[in-house]
């Protein structure tokens, strides 16, 4: 019975209604991006907005607080202290004088006096709103459009010096509601000095200048400004905020649109690939298209053949190539991987059958993917198929990479029960997964396969470089043996058997070969590369190959376990070898007749 949601997934995967999901999918998320890049490049406006407009306020501001200092000192230094019409005269001079003083007065013993008729100084209505360095400061707090009322009073005993709103307005202009506020250093209140009452609360050691904050919904910028006394801040309306943010969204919604639209047309494009291809994997298997190579596998000491891994390759009817890293994951996706397994381990039989009697020492590992190891099938089937052949359980080793390891209990069962029955176990690609490496002291391996990427990385300025080391030692403190893939150079086999590497597959040994080729280079007996002395001398002896430890069998017997004597290798690779390409595919031979599998099933 199949079950509900593999149903769901098939009715589901299919070109438009993928498109549509995709493009709703792509448009959310853009929609969320958009709305964030947005967020944030009309924050950073409104900031760069908000700094400019405050530099060119503070610069006035502290021409006009320097004007009314220099007017109150003016009036400290003349004598008279009594409002008459001497006084009167001196308080005129000094707003006469000073470009920035509207008004100058006097306030003392009940007289007042003042520089503008009708001569009496005006009353301030609150007390100071700060003080600093003996000087009293009060702010104007009206927005009234009158120009005439004190924006700045500044007092120093009986004189007092103000500035016009006017003076203030024209280096910044609050129309479009922007507010001043003058923050006393250490208080949590700003003042307004261009804005209306009352003044804001802020939150102590809120940030500092530089960010934009947020008050109420308002954005609120501090002036950087290094008066010891005060720091100035402006309050925009949140309108402000909002209509930048709406400006920056509808400049990247369109082009949201049409990346989300290119996301379904890619997507249809990517369905309607994989369901052609789909289909035609299906009828692969029955066509006879999929055939299997073997790559050798050499103990990197004696540079002795030990084995080979078992490889897939699919010629379509065109002749080209479909690299198995394009069709297994497919395969295994729509569940076409179980029979290609099958018919994997029935054709490595078929094939070499004869050869692994005639050499026992030899093996074959065959690729697992997750559903052939979370269920116990393989086994039994396995099992089946050497008893048909006569070809021991040793002979045939399985291999598994951590990212099939997805039910790790199930799998720890059935990769256990392929031991029990005398298979072998291989991590593949190992430090490529994602697991931990926990996993690695529970489950049942006999063998870490380091993956290409870690052999490239040998001896190169590489964060990378050191892994495969690493790995090496790791396995030889959980006793497990190592096999490097993907060696091309003589160096890295080198350094890899110096390292304490066992075992070594890439093109530099052999590619990918044919059966009959993988024949005739077993056959022929040559050692996978020409034997120079080995520098540490430190495994001179032949080697213990994989299978030697397997528990039907005594443990490395020299001259047994390595391949009797040669035939040209590099003859022999270059015939036979499948590899066009730097991946190691090229010519097929043809097909052997094959038993069906059903019958074992
Ligand atoms: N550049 C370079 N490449 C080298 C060298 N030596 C070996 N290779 C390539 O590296 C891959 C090794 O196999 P893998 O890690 O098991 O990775 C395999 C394996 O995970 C998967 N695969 C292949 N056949 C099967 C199969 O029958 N069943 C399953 N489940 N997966 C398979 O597809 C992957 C790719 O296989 P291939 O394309 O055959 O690619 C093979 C092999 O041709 C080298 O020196 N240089």
């Amino acid at each position: 019975m199949q079950h509900p949601l593999g149903r769901l997934y098939r009715s589901v995967y299919r070109p438009w209604p993928m498109a549509l999901l995709a493009t709703l999918a792509s448009a959310c998320l853009l929609t969320l991006l958009g709305l964030g890049v947005a967020l944030s490049q009309a924050r950073e406006a409104q900031r760069a907005d908000l700094e400019s407009r405050g530099e060119r306020f503070l610069l006035r501001f502290e021409q006009v607080l320097g004007q009314l200092r220099q007017g109150l000192a003016t009036l400290e230094l003349q004598p008279l202290r009594r409002c008459d019409p001497g006084l009167v005269e001196s308080l005129q001079r000094v707003s006469f004088e000073h470009r920035f003083i509207h008004e100058a007065s006097f306030v003392a013993d009940g007289q007042r006096c003042s520089s503008r008729p009708p001569h009496a100084a005006p009353e301030p209505a609150r007390p100071a709103d700060f003080h600093s360095q003996s000087l009293d400061y009060w702010l104007n707090a009206t927005n009234a459009p009158d120009e005439d009322p004190a924006a700045l009073m500044l007092a120093h005993g009986p004189f007092r010096v103000s500035s016009s709103r006017g003076h203030l307005l024209d280096a910044v202009d609050p129309s479009d509601g922007l507010g001043v506020y003058l923050i006393p250093r250490g208080s949590t209140q700003a003042l307004p000095i261009l804005a209306a009452p009352p003044s804001l609360t802020i939150l102590p050691g809120a940030a500092d200048g530089a960010a934009l904050q947020l008050l109420d919904g308002q954005p609120f910028y501090r002036l950087q400004g290094n008066n010891p006394d005060y720091q100035l801040a402006l309050l925009a309306p949140r309108a402000q905020l909002l209509q930048r943010i709406r400006a920056c969204w509808e400049r990247l919604l369109p082009v949201g649109l049409l990346l989300a639209l290119l996301g379904g047309g890619a997507t249809f494009r990517l369905v309607c690939q994989r369901q052609s291809l789909g289909g035609e994997l299906q009828g692969a298997l029955r066509r006879q298209e999929l055939q299997v190579y073997y790559q050798p596998i050499v103990h990197l000491a004696s540079r002795r053949y030990v084995g080979a891994e078992a490889l897939m390759r699919w010629q379509r009817p065109d002749g080209s190539l479909t690299s198995p890293e394009q069709f297994i994951p497919l395969a295994e996706s729509t569940g076409q991987i179980r029979a290609i397994t099958d018919f994997l381990l029935q054709e490595v039989l078929e094939q070499l059958g004869d050869l692994l009697r005639s050499h026992p020492e030899l093996y074959i590992s065959i690729n697992l993917s997750a559903c052939d190891v979370s269920a116990p099938r393989i086994g039994a089937l396995t099992g089946r198929l050497l008893a048909r052949h006569g070809v021991r359980p040793e002979q045939i080793a399985f291999e598994v990479t951590e990212r099939g390891l997805i039910d790790l209990q199930a799998a720890s069962r059935n990769l256990a029960a392929l031991r029990a029955r005398g298979h072998r176990v291989l991590i593949d690609d190992f430090g490529t997964g994602y697991s931990s490496l926990a996993y690695l002291q529970t489950l049942p391996v006999d063998c870490l396969k380091i993956d290409k990427a870690f052999v490239d990385a040998l001896g190169a300025d590489a964060a990378s470089s050191g892994v495969a080391p690493h790995i090496v030692r790791m396995a030889r403190a959980l006793r497990l043996k190592v096999i490097a893939e993907g060696i091309e150079r003589e160096e890295q086999a080198r350094l890899l058997d110096s390292e304490g590497a066992d075992y070594g597959q890439g093109w530099l040994f052999a590619p990918a070969l044919s059966a009959s080729a993988f024949r005739e280079l077993i056959g022929g007996g040559q050692p996978a590369a020409p034997l120079s002395p080995v520098p540490s001398g430190r495994r001179q002896a032949a080697p213990g190959v994989l299978i030697a430890s397997a528990p039907a069998r005594s443990r490395a017997s020299p001259a047994s376990d390595s391949i009797p004597l040669p035939g040209p290798l590099r003859a022999g690779r270059q015939a036979a070898s499948v590899g066009a390409g730097e991946r190691g595919m090229g010519h097929l031979p043809g097909k052997p007749a094959r038993q069906s599998l059903e019958n074992d099933l």
